[in-house]
Formats: C-alpha cells, sequence, structure tokens
C-alpha cells in the first residue's frame, strides 16, 4: 500500500503525495453497523491545506489539457483496471464506513469501474460541429475547452459512484480536479484516489482534501482559482453553493434532495410494484437522492397492495451489511438515525397511521448500531411534513386515491422533482405521465432508484440546478463551447 494507513490515518492526496493536513486534527470515522470500531481517521483540514491543492491543480492542468484526449483516457482505464482488482476491499472499506450492504458496496464500486471505462472512451469520442456559415468561403465550428480546475464536493450515500461520476468526465475533457469528500465516506474516498495514484496520473491532476464542510466545502466554492464546482448533497448547502459560485461568477452544479413518488395504478402488475416499492425505498437504508418516498394507489387496489407490501417488508432483515443475508443496514450515523425518528414521530403528531416499524432497533447486536426498522405510515395526506421534506432514511408515505388525476396533482405537489415511477399496464396512462410528471427521471413499471452511468441524471424544480450529470450530458458541464470560424 502506498497510502499511509499506520494507525488508520488517512491523508490528503495533494500534488501526487499522500500529505498530512496543517493542522495536525483527526475526524474518527467509525463503523455505523458497531460503533466500537474504529475505521479510520481523516484530516480536519484547513483553508492553507485546500489552497496547496488547488494551487498544484492550477499548475498541473496546463499540461494535462494539452494531452490528447486518448492519452488521458488511457489513464483512466488504467485507473479502473486497479479499482476492479480491489472492489472486494474497497466494497468493503464503504460497508464498513458508511453502512450499506456488502453485495450493494460491491455493486456500487463495479459501476465506478464501469464510469471510469464510459469516460475514458470518452477521450475518442467527438467534442464539436460543424455548422454552415452564411459566408460560403467561411469554415464554422465549435469545439470544447475545459473549465480548469473543478472543485467537487460529494456526500456520503454513494462513496465511489459520485466521486467517480463527477471526477471522470471532469478529467477527460481536461479539467484538474480538487475533491472534498463527505467527511463520513473519506477513507473509502481516499482507496478510491490511491486507485488514481496508482494509475500514475501527472502530479497535481487529481487531489483529495477532507475536512468541514464549511471549512473545506465552503472554501472550495469561494476559492478564486477554482473555476467550476460540483455538488451532490442537502439543499440547504447545495443553494449555499450556487450562490457563493454565482457571485464570484463561477461555473456550478448541483444535485440535491428528492421526495420521489410511485404511482401504482388499479391495473398494474401489484407483485411488480410491490418489489420495485420495497427496493427504491428500503435499499440502502432509504439513504438515495432517488428512494421512493410516497406511494400513491387507486383505491381499488389500496388493500391488496398495501397487504403485500407489509408482508414483503416483514420479511427484511436488518443488521450488519457485512453479514450474509443481511438486506438493510444501519443509518449511516447518529445525526442521520434522529433526524429519521424525528420524522417518524412528526408523521405520528400530524396524524398519520403507522402500519409497520418506527423504531429504533437497540436490542442484542443492534446495541451498537444505528439501526432502524423500516415503517411504512397510511393515512397520510399531501400537507403533511413526511409527504413534503426528504427523510432520507427507510419510511414509506401511503396515499390513497380515488383517480388517476388525483395521484399525478398529489405526485407534482412538491418542491423536489428528481424521480417519479408509474406502475400500470395501459400506454395511454404511461403516456399522460411521461407527459405531466414533473421528473428528471421518468420510470415506467420500475423502481424510482437506480441510475445508468450512460443516461442523463438530474432533477426539476429544486433537486438541482437543472443541469445534468453523466452520460453525454456531462460535456456540458465540464467544458465551455468555442465557436470557431475561420476563412
Ligand atoms: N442528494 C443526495 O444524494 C444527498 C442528500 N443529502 C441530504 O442532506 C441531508 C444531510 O446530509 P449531510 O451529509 O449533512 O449533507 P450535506 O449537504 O451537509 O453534505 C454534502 C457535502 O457537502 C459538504 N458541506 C457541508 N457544508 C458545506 C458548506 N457550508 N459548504 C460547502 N460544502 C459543505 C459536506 O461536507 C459533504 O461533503 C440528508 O438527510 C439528506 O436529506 C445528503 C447526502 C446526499
Ligand atoms: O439511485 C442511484 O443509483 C443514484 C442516487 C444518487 O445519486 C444519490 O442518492 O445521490
Amino acid at each position: 500500500m502506498t497510502i499511509n494507513t499506520q494507525n488508520k490515518r488517512y491523508l490528503n492526496y495533494v500534488n501526487g503525495e499522500w500529505i498530512e493536513s496543517s493542522k495536525n486534527e483527526w475526524t474518527e470515522n467509525r463503523n455505523p453497523a458497531n460503533t466500537e470500531e474504529v475505521v479510520g481517521y481523516v484530516p480536519k483540514s484547513s483553508n492553507e491545506d485546500l489552497d496547496k491543492a488547488v494551487a498544484a491543480a492550477k499548475n498541473s492542468q496546463k499540461e494535462w489539457k494539452k494531452l490528447s484526449g486518448d492519452v488521458r483516457g488511457k489513464y483512466l482505464y488504467k485507473a479502473a483496471d486497479i479499482l476492479e482488482s480491489r472492489i472486494d476491499e474497497v466494497a468493503e472499506s464503504m460497508t464498513r464506513e458508511m453502512g450499506k450492504t456488502l453485495p450493494e458496496a460491491k455493486g456500487e464500486t463495479a459501476r465506478g469501474v464501469a464510469i471510469l471505462r464510459y469516460y475514458a472512451g470518452e477521450g475518442l469520442r467527438k467534442v464539436g460541429d460543424v455548422i454552415p456559415s452564411t459566408d460560403k468561403e467561411a469554415l464554422m465550428f465549435t469545439t470544447r475547452a475545459p473549465l480548469g480546475v473543478v472543485g467537487i464536493i460529494t456526500p456520503w450515500n454513494f462513496p465511489v459512484a459520485i466521486p467517480i461520476w463527477k471526477a471522470a468526465p471532469a478529467l477527460i475533457y481536461g479539467n484538474s480536479i480538487v475533491l472534498k469528500p463527505a467527511t463520513e465516506a473519506a477513507v473509502t474516498c481516499a482507496k478510491v484516489f490511491e486507485c488514481f495514484e496508482l494509475a500514475g496520473f501527472p502530479s497535481g491532476v487529481v487531489n483529495m482534501v477532507t475536512g468541514p464542510g464549511n471549512v473545506i466545502g465552503k472554501g472550495i466554492a469561494n476559492h478564486s482559482d477554482v473555476n467550476g464546482i460540483t455538488f451532490t448533497g442537502s439543499n440547504t448547502v447545495g443553494k449555499q453553493i450556487g450562490q457563493t459560485a454565482l457571485a464570484r461568477g463561477a461555473k456550478y452544479q448541483l444535485e440535491m434532495g428528492g421526495k420521489n413518488p410511485v404511482i401504482v395504478d388499479a391495473d398494474a402488475d401489484l407483485d411488480q410494484a410491490v418489489e420495485a416499492t420495497i427496493s427504491g425505498a428500503f435499499r440502502s437504508t432509504g439513504q438515495k437522492c432517488t428512494a421512493t418516498s410516497r406511494v400513491i394507489v387507486l383505491e381499488n387496489v389500496y388493500d391488496r397492495f398495501k397487504e403485500k407490501l407489509v408482508a414483503k417488508t416483514n420479511e427484511i432483515i436488518v443488521g450488519d451489511g457485512l453479514q450474509e443475508g443481511v438486506w438493510m443496514g444501519p443509518a449511516v450515523n447518529e445525526r442521520q438515525l434522529n433526524t429519521v425518528l424525528s420524522y417518524i414521530q412528526k408523521g405520528r403528531k400530524e396524524g398519520a397511521s403507522l402500519v409497520i416499524g418506527g423504531e429504533r432497533l437497540t436490542a442484542g447486536s443492534f446495541e451498537k448500531g444505528h439501526f432502524i426498522q423500516p415503517t411504512i405510515f397510511e393515512n397520510v395526506t399531501t400537507s403533511m411534513t413526511i409527504a413534503q421534506e426528504e427523510i432520507f432514511g427507510p419510511v414509506i408515505t401511503l396515499m390513497k386515491v380515488n383517480t388517476m388525476e388525483e395521484a399525478l396533482n398529489i405526485a407534482n405537489d412538491v418542491e423536489f422533482g428528481l424521480s417519479a415511477s408509474i406502475f400500470t399496464s395501459n400506454i395511454q396512462k404511461m403516456l399522460t405521465f411521461i407527459e405531466d410528471i414533473d421528473a428528471g427521471l421518468v420510470r415506467i413499471n420500475a423502481e424510482s432508484a437506480g441510475v445508468e452511468l450512460q443516461a442523463p441524471f438530474g432533477g426539476m424544480k429544486n433537486s438541482s440546478s437543472h443541469s445534468r450529470e453523466q452520460g453525454q450530458a456531462a460535456i456540458e458541464f465540464f467544458t465551455s463551447i468555442k465557436t470557431v470560424l475561420t476563412k
């Protein structure tokens, strides 16, 4: 290992070296399934550390952008191969650090490998168009320029996939990066950076600085040498970053919350709808911006759907995600657990009826972790807090409606518009849903969560800054268009 893991200390990666922060202060990351286990210590870095990383990124970017896309792609292919050879190690670190089950963590790491390869290939794809000029002697075309230094601020819920789906396109289009991972997932992110180190990226092109959001995250948003900022996380922080970036003229991209609906029509395949609802709502303990949160069911199938949903929920095995057979792990930390519990409390207080779950699990092997039961509420009205705000936990609100029109009105009656599903066998209803739903991801007979790396990802309304990430859409953020006329 080239990474310095002495005493489980994971350092910053700056200018091609693993270095301690200037403050020599550390955050202890503990396993949310067993808080007695320390997974690692990560630096609480300062603005001085950030300045070094940004300076290294700025310096290296001049040469990096001059390489051909093909050459830049080779570094990404190499990083992909190294990450692939370490899937088990990285996934285990993810499960220990933030709690998602090992099969999910392995799936996510494999997705990281695939994203690296996808963007490596992007180095050989077209970057512009020829546009007819009104001057017959002129040739007019577009080309693309990188932004320069890109600041990447990532959350804890996808510790490998999100850093990679932001870093890989930034790099292939000729930017250098300074990434600040969520502290809760920083050990796993350091392992991804170790793959970058071993892939041999030129010094300074890839940098990682860990530390508090209101120091390092804020510092990235404010830094005059950071030309673009890409963020995934809460709406509160996203809006602050957007305002800071706008004020100094930097480009920014924000992916934030969701309150994703699933509509179950009377003619739906109920077993399919139940499977997808359970998977969408409870996998990763509901800690996904695309998680299913509101389930809106037509009244003539409501009772049958609810019965099947409750039966399946009863089968969920909660526990330490490293153990075989466990389907749902803990909440990422005590703060997130308390947030979820406080929403459950609010739901009860505002008059929703608890159908199943609702409690923290503390007995026996649950004692040392942040475990919570998968939870379903019914008699939920659209004005209730649990039907409006992002909970980011394993909580479903069931809502009974008389018509598809009512279902659509409720589905759209939130500030978010990330993902939305419908279960129906009626093609007309599918088409109406596609047209009328306010969502960046529209899913027909499929769960609300789960995105494909080659397709645009992002939301409407307050879910995003109206830009899209991933697939070919990424080029729009990570580059600027130059329109060239030559004669
Ligand atoms: N859209 C998504 O995928 C995610 C949404 N969330 C939502 O956010 C809630 C709170 O989770 P948190 O981890 O606290 O999210 P957060 O928005 O505070 O953290 C996301 C990232 O932003 C950084 N950050 C924090 N304060 C910052 C600031 N002032 N300036 C710049 N960067 C800053 C954090 O260190 C982290 O790297 C969750 O309950 C959930 O509702 C959280 C994680 C992911
Ligand atoms: O559903 C997914 O796979 C991605 C979700 C996501 O991007 C998020 O929760 O931040």
